[in-house]
């Protein structure tokens, strides 16, 4: 029989675990201004790179190249790809609900702030991956690092490309306008974009419905309710008590697609590169006015 421990004394090293961790919260609170739901979630995706990185060395190699990281699967092509504009839809009904929620108090402060900061998200996302006076920030950072976009054939795009060797070679397309061409992106350093979308996307849906969060139990209770017949109507009652439920779906498809990605595409360095432009703006948005 295993020797039954005094109840006394689990409560007491329960008690003085419980103390530790609230001392740590304080202090991570008083010195860096950020909770430990804050720290744990920024740190995911560290750990998400990393479990990526030991699943690629450590998998069956059928295991590694699976469905979910052909460039063609469903959630890549209409998720991932569109990604910015599912974050827009979720934060549109997140805010919607959460407004029609607040009967007797003005919502006019909580929408200008949320807009305010929607908007701020949303120039970073394009100025990063779609336009930057020019090229967007991750293909200028290519460029810059000796990569061009090479076509077989650029003869009609001759103020744009160079033929070197019967090829066509180009510092001047983005990574889009290449991939339009058919052509390859080869050289330089070419920071993630998935890595980017989803850490960012996900960074602030967090940020937004935190504020809102009433606790995993209340959530658990919201999501209790499902159960049963009519599974519809009571999907929509759940949506409409607890929004953050959208949310935490696309967080979540989002956790694991960045798995995907850190398993099988990009070098370790244009990984991290990823994600440091994806940790920037939630930082600069969220983070650093706490400081002022
Ligand atoms: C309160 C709030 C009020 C709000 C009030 C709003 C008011 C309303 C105003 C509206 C204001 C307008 C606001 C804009 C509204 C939008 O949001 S509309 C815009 C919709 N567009 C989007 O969302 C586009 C999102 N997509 C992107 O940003 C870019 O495509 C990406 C995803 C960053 C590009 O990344 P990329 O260069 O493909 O990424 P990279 O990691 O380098 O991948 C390399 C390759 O690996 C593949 N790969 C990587 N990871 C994976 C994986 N996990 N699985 C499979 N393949 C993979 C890629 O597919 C890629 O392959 P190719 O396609 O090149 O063959």
């Amino acid at each position: 029989m295993p020797p039954v421990s005094n109840p006394s004394e689990g409560d007491t090293r329960y008690d003085k675990d419980f103390q530790r961790l609230e001392s740590f919260s304080r202090s991570l609170k008083q010195k860096w201004r950020i909770s430990v739901a804050e720290l744990a979630f920024i740190l995911s995706f560290a750990l998400n790179f990393a479990i990526g990185k030991l699943l690629h060395l450590y998998s069956d190699q059928s295991e590694v190249y699976n469905y979910y990281n052909d460039k063609n699967n469903i959630f890549n092509q209409y998720f991932v790809k569109k990604g910015w504009a599912w974050t827009t839809m979720v934060i549109i009904f997140f805010y919607a609900v959460v407004v029609s929620r607040r009967k007797n108090e003005p919502s006019q402060r909580v929408l200008i702030t949320a807009i305010a900061r929607y908007f701020a998200a949303t120039l970073w996302w394009a100025l990063f991956t779609q336009w930057c006076f020019g090229l967007p920030i991750m293909d200028r950072v290519f460029v810059y690092t000796g990569g061009r976009c090479v076509v077989p054939d650029g003869k009609h795009w001759a103020h744009l490309f160079e033929e070197i060797d019967g090829m066509f070679h180009s510092h001047k397309v983005s990574s889009f306008a290449c991939r339009s061409l058919r052509g390859s992106w080869e050289g330089g350093h070419d920071p993630s974009g998935h890595v980017f979308l989803l850490v960012h996307s996900s960074l602030y849906l967090f940020f937004e419905i935190k504020p809102y969060w009433r606790g995993w139990s209340q959530f658990r209770r919201n999501i209790e309710r499902l159960r049963g017949p009519n599974f519809p109507a009571k999907l929509v009652d759940t949506l409409n008590t607890t929004p953050q439920v959208a949310a935490i779906i696309l967080m979540a498809l989002w956790w694991f697609m960045l798995l995907m990605t850190n398993m099988y595409f990009h070098s370790i360095a244009e990984k991290l590169v990823g994600l440091l432009f994806g940790y920037a703006a939630i930082g600069v948005v969220y983070i650093l006015p706490r400081w002022l």
